[in-house]
């Protein structure tokens, strides 16, 4: 079931994400919710998302699981505090790992089913097993480990660019 989209909860200077940032215009804006104890995101590809002709490109299913990952890490950590994703302190994840494998051609046409499915949360550190489907059919599959983000990254969100915004 598609609901309360976890990326809506990220802080306005953490959402300029090429793949998941709701302030990024020229991004996938992905959004990711909780499904029980797994986590999905739909995507529809556009036809320039194009590799061989009537496929979608690798680098935008990496993408798209890459930041349901991060995303689904986030959430994971919240809700193992017993904790709502906007309540303070902050728990962000960025990516130190992410793994793909294609494991057969995602036909360009429908939109995509990404699922998560949280296989370790442990200190800073969350690992993330996604695939991606088309018409039922599982495509992609991927493992994400996500790790808190660290301070000095923070330290940049004063330069976000202009033109970036
Ligand atoms: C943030 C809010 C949302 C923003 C939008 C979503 C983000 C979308 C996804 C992205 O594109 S993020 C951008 C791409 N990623 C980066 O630029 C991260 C660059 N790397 C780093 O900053 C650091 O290497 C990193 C924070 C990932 C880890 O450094 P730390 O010094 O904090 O990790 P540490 O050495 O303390 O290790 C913590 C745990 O992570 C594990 N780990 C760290 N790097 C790893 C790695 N590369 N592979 C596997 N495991 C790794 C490490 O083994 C350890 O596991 P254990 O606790 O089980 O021992």
């Amino acid at each position: 079931m598609q609901n309360d989209n976890f990326q809506d909860h990220y802080p306005d200077e953490l959402s300029y994400c090429y793949g998941c940032g709701r302030h990024n215009e020229h991004g996938l804006q992905l959004k990711s919710s909780w499904d029980g104890d797994e986590t999905v995101a739909l995507f529809q590809p556009k036809p320039y998302h194009i590799a061989v002709p009537g496929y979608v490109y690798g680098g935008l299913l990496a993408s798209l699981i890459d930041c349901h990952g991060t995303g689904t890490a986030s959430a994971a950590a919240y809700r193992n505090e017993g904790r709502a994703m906007d309540t303070a302190p902050p728990l962000r994840f960025v990516t130190a790992s992410l793994q793909v494998d294609y494991l057969r051609p995602t036909p360009l046409g429908g939109p995509l089913e990404i699922r998560g499915k949280i296989s370790e949360l442990k200190g800073r550190k969350v690992v993330v097993n996604v695939t991606v489907s088309a018409d039922g059919e599982v495509c992609v599959q991927g493992k994400v480990i996500a790790v808190q983000m660290p301070e000095h990254m923070a330290a940049k969100m004063d330069a976000i660019e202009p033109e970036s915004k």
